[in-house]
């Protein structure tokens, strides 16, 4: 039903995975609005990143998946992209000998023989040269361009990370596990450039198992346990509600905000 779901940003309705006998995902319906940070929490196999997985076309799904009021469940990963959804990797590994520019670019120029010759043809140096320039600035890295990779902290590897998903029209960001072997700092660092990022009008999913990350800087939170979703709120009461605090936060609950 393209065109009725309603809403900027990112929309999924129903959507199912299931791998075998495991229904991975089952009847997942979430929203990220335009500019908004959402929260997806939940115990260890939970299904989190099958959902990243399912919306962003890397694994087969049933539902729907709409961006910025598009249906986009049928396309395949690529056309998904250029439709406004990128994603980052948990393993997120950067190439250490290429610095963090070269790093970006590789991230947004498509390979293979057509691509050169369009490059011929058309060139998109000038193009891409700006989205990268803009992808950085977006993390805070507008002047560590031609740092190699292997000279960053990690926190500085992660942000590199984040804008090589920025690049191209990226309209909502899944952001997989993100913070994971940041410190405190790194992680409040982190979460300063998540707000950046959003006010900027990309939608941001963040899954994380840092709590005083994502209870901070979320404005909704949603958790799943075994595939489904079982709370949707703000992040203060997420802290408080029985089911999520029996599923997954535990009692009592340390938090720190970011
Ligand atoms: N490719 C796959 N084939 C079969 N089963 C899978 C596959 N990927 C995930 N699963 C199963 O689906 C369920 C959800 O796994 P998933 O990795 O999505 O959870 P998660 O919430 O991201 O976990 P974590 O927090 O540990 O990253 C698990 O039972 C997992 O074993």
């Amino acid at each position: 039903m393209p065109g009725d779901l309603g809403a900027a940003g990112l929309r999924t309705e129903g959507l199912t995975v299931r791998y075998g006998g495991v229904v991975a995902n089952d009847d997942v319906s979430i929203t990220v609005g335009t500019g908004e940070i959402v929260g997806l929490i939940g115990p260890n196999g939970a299904g989190k990143t099958t959902f990243v997985d399912a919306v962003t076309g890397f694994t087969r799904s049933t539902g729907t998946v709409a961006v910025d009021d598009t249906d986009v469940s049928r396309l395949p990963a690529f056309r998904r992209r250029r439709a406004g959804l990128s994603r980052t990797w948990q393993s997120g590994e950067l190439f250490a000998n290429l610095t963090v520019t070269q790093n970006v670019v590789t991230a947004l120029r498509p390979g293979g023989l057509s691509a050169l010759w369009r490059d011929i043809v058309v060139p998109r140096r000038r193009d891409t040269d700006a989205e990268v320039r803009n992808a950085l600035e977006t993390v805070g890295l507008g002047s560590a361009g031609a740092t190699p990779a292997r000279d960053l902290t990690l926190g500085r590897q992660k942000l590199v990370g984040v804008a090589r998903a920025l690049g191209g029209n990226c309209r909502v960001l899944l952001l997989d596990e993100p913070a994971a072997g940041l410190d405190t700092e790194e992680s409040r660092e982190f979460a300063d450039r998540i707000r950046d990022i959003s006010v900027r009008g990309i939608g941001v999913l963040l899954i994380d198992h840092d709590m005083s990350l994502v209870l901070g800087v979320c404005d909704r939170v949603y958790v799943m346990e075994f595939g489904k979703i079982i709370f949707a709120g703000t992040p203060q009461e997420a802290r408080t509600d029985p089911a999520v605090i029996a599923a997954y936060l535990g009692a009592p609950m340390e938090t720190n905000d970011a």
